[in-house]
C-alpha cells in the first residue's frame, strides 16, 4: 500500500483546464487542435523558449548577410566603371558576409542548445507531473481508459513536444525571419520585383494551404488510431500467455487489426486529400518556378528600362531562396501543430480529476469498519452493490460469499476507494472514508488480491515496499511469518535476487506469501483479501492459510472467498445475492437457516467429496 500512498503523497492538486475539446486517446472524437495548453504548459520554461527564439531569429537575420552581401558585391561591381574604384566597398560586403556567416553559426548553435535545455526541463517537469497525477487516479479509471492510451501520452506525446520545443520552435521563428528580411532587402532593391516574387510566393502558399486544409481533422484521426494500435499492443503483451496458448489471440488480435486498419485507412485519406494539391503546391514554390517567374519578369523590365539589370541579381541570389526557407517553416508548422495536440492530451490527463480529497480532513477513531446503506454502480443505471449495511469490528473476520458476479469484489473495492460509493457511506473508526486523506486510508490497510504484483526489483525491495524504512532483520521476520524464507533463501542471491517478469521462478503459491509478507511487514490495523488462496495445490494453501492467519491475527478482516471451508471460522458471513445481502451470520447459523448459504456449503461439500 504504501508505494500508492507515496504516490498520492506527492499529489498535486487538479488545474483546471479551460476551453478544451474531447480529444484523442481518452475520447474518440477529434480534437481542435488549439495553443493555450501548449502555452500554459510550456509557464515554466517560456523564458528559454523566448531566449531560443530571439537567438534563432537573430541567426536567420545574419543567415541572411552573405546572400545579401554576393548580390550587393555584384550590383556594386556591375554599376562601377572599374572594380578597383569601388575595391573598398567590395571589400566591407565580403567581411559584412563573412561576419555574418560566422554569427549564424555562433547564434544557432546557442539557440539550440536553449531549446534542448528548455526541453530537457519542461520534459522532466511534465514526466514528474504525469506520474503524480496518475497516482491520485481512481483504480476504475485505468480499467475504462486502458494503459496503452496512458502509454501513448507519456510517449508520443511528449516525443511530440520534445519535437517542438528542441527542433520546430527554432525552425518556424528562424524561417520567418529569413522570408521578412529577405522580402524587406528585396523591396529596398525594386518594390515591383519583389511584389511579383511575393505573388508567386503567396500563390504557393495558398496551393499548401488547400493541401494542409484537413490536416489537422486527418492528424487528430491518426493520432486516435495511434492511441488505439498502442493499447491494443499493451493489451496482446499483456495477455501474451493467453495468446500463446489458444493459437490466435482471438479478439485481442481482432482489435488490433481494427486499430492497424483504422491507422492505415486515416493515413491512405490523409494522403489521397493532400497528393495533388501539395505535388502542385511543391511544383509552382520550387526554386524553379520562381526563377522561371523572376526572369521573365526582370527581362521584361530591364528590356522596357523600367529596372537596370544590376537590380535583377539580388532577386537571383535572394529571391530564389525564398522557397527554400518556407519548406522549414511549413515542416516547423506541422511539428507545431502535433505539439499542440499533445499539450492537449497532456493537459487533459493533468487536469482530470483525481480522487476528491475533503476540505476539512479527519483522522479515523479506530479501525471499525461500517457500510451504511452502500450502494454502487458502474454505469450508472444498474447497482452493482445496493443498501449494504454492515459492520466488522476490529479482531474479526468479516467473510463476503456469494455466486460470481454478486457484487463481493465491488464491495472490497469500495473501501480503499478504488471507486466511490453512489449511495450511503463507509466509515472507518466512525469516520467517512472520503473525508480522511488517502494516504492516510491506504496506508492503514493492507490489500493482498489475486493478482500478484511483484515489481521488477529485489526480492527484498519487492517485500519493503510495505514499510520502507524496515530494517534488514525485519523483512526477514515478515518473510519468516509468511512462510516464504526458506524460498528467498535457496534463491541464487537469496533476497538480493531480482524479480523480473517471471519472478526468478516462482510458485503461484510462493509469490502470493512474498506479498503477504509484504503485507506483514506493512502492519496496517485492516486486512483486506481478496481470493487470496484460490487456485494452489493444497500444500501451497496449507503455507498460505498460514501466512494469512499471521497477517490477520487482531485486525479488521474482510475477506472475500470462494471455498466456504476457508472461512467457516469466519465471526461473521455475509452472502452477497445481485448486489444486496441476502443472508448474514455465522457458519452453524447460516446452515442452520437452509438458505442460500447453506446451498452452496452442500454444492462444494458434494464437490469436494467427489
Ligand atoms: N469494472 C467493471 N465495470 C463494469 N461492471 C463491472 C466491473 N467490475 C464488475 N462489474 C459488474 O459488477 C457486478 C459485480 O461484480 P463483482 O466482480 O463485484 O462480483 P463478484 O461477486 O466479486 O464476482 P466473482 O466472484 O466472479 O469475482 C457484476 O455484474 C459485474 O459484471
Amino acid at each position: 500500500m504504501s508505494e500508492i500512498g507515496e504516490a498520492l503523497a506527492g499529489s498535486e492538486p487538479a488545474t483546471p483546464a479551460r476551453g478544451q475539446e474531447a480529444n484523442s486517446p481518452f475520447s474518440t472524437s477529434p480534437r481542435l487542435v488549439r495553443a493555450a495548453p501548449l502555452w500554459r504548459l510550456l509557464g515554466p520554461v517560456r523564458g528559454y523558449l523566448i531566449g531560443c527564439s530571439i537567438l534563432s531569429a537573430l541567426g536567420a537575420a545574419a543567415g541572411l548577410a552573405p546572400y545579401i552581401a554576393i548580390a550587393e558585391i555584384a550590383r556594386v561591381a556591375l554599376a562601377a566603371e572599374s572594380v578597383a574604384a569601388v575595391s573598398e566597398t567590395i571589400w566591407t560586403w565580403v567581411l559584412i558576409g563573412i561576419a555574418g556567416g560566422a554569427l549564424r553559426l555562433v547564434l544557432v548553435f546557442f539557440s539550440s542548445r536553449l531549446g534542448h535545455y528548455a526541453d530537457a526541463e519542461i520534459l522532466h517537469d511534465i514526466r514528474v507531473k504525469l506520474v503524480r497525477r496518475l497516482g491520485v487516479f481512481p483504480i476504475g479509471w485505468f480499467r475504462s481508459v486502458g494503459s496503452g492510451a496512458v502509454k501513448k501520452v507519456m510517449t508520443t506525446d511528449l516525443e511530440d513536444m520534445h519535437q517542438l520545443i528542441a527542433h520546430a520552435l527554432g525552425e518556424i521563428i528562424g524561417a520567418a525571419v529569413a522570408i521578412i528580411v529577405g522580402i524587406g532587402y528585396l523591396i529596398l532593391v525594386d518594390w515591383r520585383m519583389t511584389a511579383v516574387t511575393v505573388a508567386a510566393l503567396l500563390a504557393w502558399a495558398l496551393f499548401f494551404k488547400v493541401a494542409m486544409r484537413s490536416m489537422s481533422l486527418h492528424l487528430a484521426r491518426l493520432n486516435a488510431a495511434e492511441a488505439r494500435i498502442s493499447a491494443a499492443s499493451v493489451e496482446y503483451a499483456d495477455g501474451i500467455t493467453v495468446v500463446k496458448t489458444f493459437g490466435t489471440g482471438g479478439r485481442i488480435l481482432e482489435r488490433f487489426a481494427e486499430a492497424v486498419r483504422e491507422h492505415t485507412e486515416a493515413f491512405r485519406a490523409w494522403v489521397d486529400e493532400t497528393r495533388y494539391s501539395s505535388a502542385a503546391a511543391r511544383l509552382l514554390g520550387s526554386e524553379m518556378a520562381v526563377l522561371a517567374v523572376v526572369m521573365v519578369t526582370g527581362i521584361w523590365m530591364i528590356s522596357g528600362d523600367a529596372m537596370q539589370a544590376a537590380d535583377l541579381l539580388p532577386f537571383l541570389v535572394v529571391g530564389i531562396g525564398l522557397p527554400t526557407a518556407i519548406m522549414p517553416a511549413v515542416l516547423g508548422e506541422q511539428g507545431l501543430r502535433r505539439g499542440r495536440l499533445a499539450a492537449g492530451n497532456i493537459e487533459d490527463l493533468l487536469s482530470r480529476p483525481g480522487i476528491p480529497e475533503a476540505l476539512v480532513a479527519r483522522t479515523p477513531n479506530g479501525h471499525r469498519i461500517e457500510f451504511d446503506k452502500v450502494s454502487f454502480s458502474y454505469d450508472g443505471v444498474s447497482d452493482a452493490v445496493s443498501a449494504v449495511s454492515a459492520i466488522c469490528e476490529p479482531g474479526t473476520l468479516t467473510a463476503l460469499v456469494g455466486p460470481s458476479g454478486a457484487g463481493k469484489s465491488t464491495l472490497a473495492s469500495l473501501v480503499p476507494r478504488f471507486y466511490d460509493v453512489s449511495a450511503g457511506a463507509i466509515r472507518i473508526g466512525g469516520t467517512d472514508i472520503r473525508a480522511i486523506p488517502t494516504p492516510l486510508l491506504l496506508s492503514s490497510m493492507s490489500l493482498v488480491f489475486q493478482d500478484v504484483i511483484l515489481l521488477r526489483d529485489t526480492v527484498r525491495e519487492n517485500i519493503r515496499i510495505g514499510r520502507p524504512d524496515a530494517s534488514d532483520d525485519d523483512v526477514r521476520a515478515a518473510a519468516r511469518a509468511a512462510q516464504v524464507d526458506h524460498v528467498i533463501e535457496r534463491l541464487p542471491h537469496g533476497y538480493d535476487t531480482p524479480l523480473g517478469t517471471e519472478s526468478a521462478g516462482l510458485s503461484g503459491g510462493e509469490r502470493q506469501r512474498l506479498t503477504i509478507a509484504r503485507a506483514i511487514l506493512s502492519d496496517a490495523p485492516i486486512v483486506i483479501l481478496d481470493e487470496a488462496t484460490a487456485a494452489l495445490d493444497p500444500d501451497s494453501e496449507s503455507a498460505v492459510q498460514a501466512a494469512l492467519a499471521e497477517l490477520t491475527a487482531g485486525k479488521t478482516v474482510l475477506v472475500i472467498a470462494h471455498r466456504l471451508h476457508t472461512i467457516a471460522g469466519a465471526h461473521q458471513i455475509l452472502v452477497l445475492d445481485a448486489g444486496k445481502v441476502a443472508e448474514r451470520g455465522t457458519h452453524a447459523e447460516l446452515i442452520a437457516c437452509r438458505g442460500l448459504y447453506a446451498r452452496m456449503w452442500r454444492a462444494q461439500q458434494g464437490g469436494e467429496a467427489a
